[in-house]
């Protein structure tokens, strides 16, 4: 049969391709073990350091074996990515879990005042301020352990696609902005020496397990514009939440925060990002937009369409504070903790 040789020359081909795919498979994933295996070797010799701050949990763990956990880490587990790097959730125990973020770029041999910042981050301890529960520094990369936050973003939370996720009501539009402005606020007024954020906006408002605002990312700014070049940030913040004045001084203020503040309570009333689409088109933006708005009482055409029911009179007032927020004037603009007391005194307290 002339068949047969022929069936036989497919079969051996087949067999032959099959096992050299395993074989290729095998030494790839030699490989990356091999590298995972490098890194952890190099972090629990001479290589990187790690330093815990507070939280029992991260305590008892040796650096060894939260760099093993780390490894382990795959994009599964990422649970975001911005312009300084991607955050992954690590899974300790049942019940213990943090947020790595792994800063895109090592700096092991670089200054101690990157360390100084960090240890400063560590020591803010505030119901609506993300903890930093410890850092890793290597030359490959660093990595800073933050308090997980299990509700993520605002930002996911306003502009997200899952069909899954319920539009949020205005009382929790309400609180989330009262805990913002809270934590800013503590960061502007009770931090000695005081800090200036420089980065304010929605995916940095973040939400912990009982829906309460919780500020992030602050001082990262600073830290890492020094050797950092990244899409959405210019020197430091982000376009879109940037105060006017910045673009000729170049100076970051807290003023320049209480403006970031107002865009992202604009955000919070109409559901709209600052660099929506549609504003381009029409060649105005957010801010300027809403200005005309408040200005011929027009307030109820802006508001979040998915926001069915709502007391008018509280929203208007909110639109009138984000208003004064977002004066061209940083000398007219209220201190963040004004912010804070006028935003509470909106509706009666909810928490
Ligand atoms: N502690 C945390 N707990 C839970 N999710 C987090 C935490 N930190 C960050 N995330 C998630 O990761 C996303 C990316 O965060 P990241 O701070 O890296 O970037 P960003 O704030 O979006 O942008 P940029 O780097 O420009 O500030 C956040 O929007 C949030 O969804």
């Amino acid at each position: 049969m002339v068949g047969s040789p022929v069936i036989a020359l497919y079969i051996t081909i087949c067999c032959l391709a099959f096992v050299m795919s395993k074989i290729i498979i095998s030494f790839l994933l030699y490989k990356r073990w091999a590298r995972k295996r490098r890194i952890i070797e190099d972090s629990s010799s001479a290589g990187g350091r790690m330093v815990v701050f507070r939280s029992p949990a991260a305590q008892s763990l040796s650096t060894k074996a939260f760099m093993k956990k780390t490894m382990k880490l795959s994009n599964k587990d990422i649970i975001g990515s911005g312009g300084f790097g991607t955050v992954y959730m690590l899974t300790l125990d049942d019940k213990t879990a943090f947020a790595v973020k792994r800063l895109n770029k090592g700096n092991k041999d670089t200054d101690r005042g990157f360390e100084r910042e960090l240890h400063a981050m560590g020591d803010i301890k505030h119901r609506n301020i993300v903890s930093l529960h410890g850092y890793y520094i290597a030359a490959q990369f660093n990595l800073l352990v933050y308090e997980l936050m299990p509700n993520g973003s605002l930002d996911t939370l306003l502009h997200g696609k899952s069909s899954k996720q319920k539009p949020l009501d205005w009382p929790t539009r309400h609180r989330i902005a009262v805990g913002a402005a809270r934590g800013i606020s503590y960061l502007h007024h009770d931090c000695i020496p005081h800090i200036i954020h420089r980065d304010i906006k929605s995916s940095n408002i973040l939400l912990d397990r009982n829906m309460e605002a919780r500020v992030s990312d602050f001082g990262l700014a600073t830290l890492m514009h020094a050797d950092q070049t990244h899409v959405s940030t210019i020197v430091a913040g982000t376009f879109g939440y940037l105060a006017p004045e910045y673009f000729d001084t170049g100076r970051a203020t807290t003023k320049g925060d209480v403006y970031s503040f107002g865009v992202v309570l604009l955000e919070l009333l109409t559901g709209k990002r600052p660099t929506d689409e549609s504003f381009i088109e029409e060649g105005t933006k957010l801010v300027t937009w809403v200005k005309d708005v408040v200005k011929d009482e027009r307030q109820e055409q802006a508001v979040d369409s998915t926001l069915s029911c709502y007391p008018t009179e509280e929203v208007k007032e909110a639109f009138r504070i984000a208003e004064k927020c977002l004066d061209s004037d940083p000398s007219k603009r209220p201190a963040m903790a004004a912010v804070l007391k006028m935003l509470e005194q909106i509706s009666s307290p909810i928490n």
